[in-house]
């Protein structure tokens, strides 16, 4: 199905088994990511999306398959190769998965100590300057993850994510838990940020809002491979019956009457 941007893949992911023990979670998935979209990943509980997102970005070794991130295979061959990659991507976790003895700034700080060279006080302005394209406060940085409410933390993790100034960022569920509002401005930031910066996006989600607002293509994981991919347009002449219920249920009929709304 049609794709979107230059269809140059950054992600390549083919014939991908993942097991744990004797349960199958993924059998021979196919998956392509072009640079600079924004793809949204859905499926039911337990098809396999988190551990998809955790085996691409090297968290979880498959156990067949072939994966090619920005050209390099995953899991990576060298330290050197696993190290270079890890800083031309960001990652945030479901709940965040902030340090929760450091503040927002550390927390930011983190992943920039990979720069070598870059002092104390640079490193400060750099992670402040993070959480100020996450959206947050000034005063946030200041902060530890227990004082800030679950939106802000989201945005944390995304400031973290964004350090090192990837070339793809993964996000998994990153609207989970936030009010509909708060749901919606996330959503338009991860949309800004992709858009002004080049950014190619990998959001694992169950919203139906974010995938109508920001998403340019959809994949679609069920029978443990990626059933179908394709832009939103697509999805409503796929002939199977997760993807009806999903895309034409009762929520699916608000998001769409929503996004319709919010365009004209
Ligand atoms: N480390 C692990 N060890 C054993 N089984 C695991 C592990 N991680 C995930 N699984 C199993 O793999 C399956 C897929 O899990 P995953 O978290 O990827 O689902 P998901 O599609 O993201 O679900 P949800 O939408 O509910 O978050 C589940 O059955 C889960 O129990």
């Amino acid at each position: 199905m049609s794709g979107t941007g230059t269809e140059t893949p950054v992600i390549t992911v083919e014939g991908l088994v993942t097991r744990f023990g004797p349960q199958v979670v993924h059998d021979g998935l196919d998956l392509e990511v072009h640079r600079g979209e924004i793809l949204g990943v859905v499926g039911g509980s337990g098809t396999g999306k988190s551990v998809l997102l955790r085996t691409i970005v090297g968290l979880n070794r498959p156990a067949e398959g072939r994966i090619e991130v920005l050209g390099t295979p995953v899991p990576a061959q060298t330290e050197a190769d696993r190290e270079r990659l890890e800083g031309r991507i960001g990652v945030m976790f479901q709940d965040g998965a902030l340090f929760s003895s450091l503040t927002v700034r550390e927390n930011v700080e983190v992943p920039l100590r990979r720069i070598a060279g870059l002092d104390r006080a640079r490193r400060a302005d750099l992670a402040d300057l993070k959480i100020s394209m996450a959206g947050l406060p000034w005063d946030a940085g200041g902060k530890y993850p227990s004082e800030l409410s679950g939106g802000m933390r989201k945005r944390a993790g995304l400031a973290r994510a964004l350090a090192l100034d990837p070339e793809i960022v993964f996000l998994d569920e990153p609207t989970a838990g936030l009010d509909p509002i708060g749901a919606a401005a996330f959503d338009r930031l991860i949309h800004g940020l992709s858009r002004s910066l080049g950014l190619t996006v990998f959001l694992v989600t169950h919203d139906l809002d974010t995938l109508h607002a920001v998403c340019d293509r959809v994949a679609v994981l069920a029978e443990k491979r990626v059933l179908v991919s394709g832009t939103m347009a697509d999805m409503d002449r796929v002939d199977h019956p997760w993807v009806r219920d999903y895309f034409h249920g009762p929520r699916a009929r608000a998001a769409r009457a929503q996004a319709g709304g919010d365009e004209g």
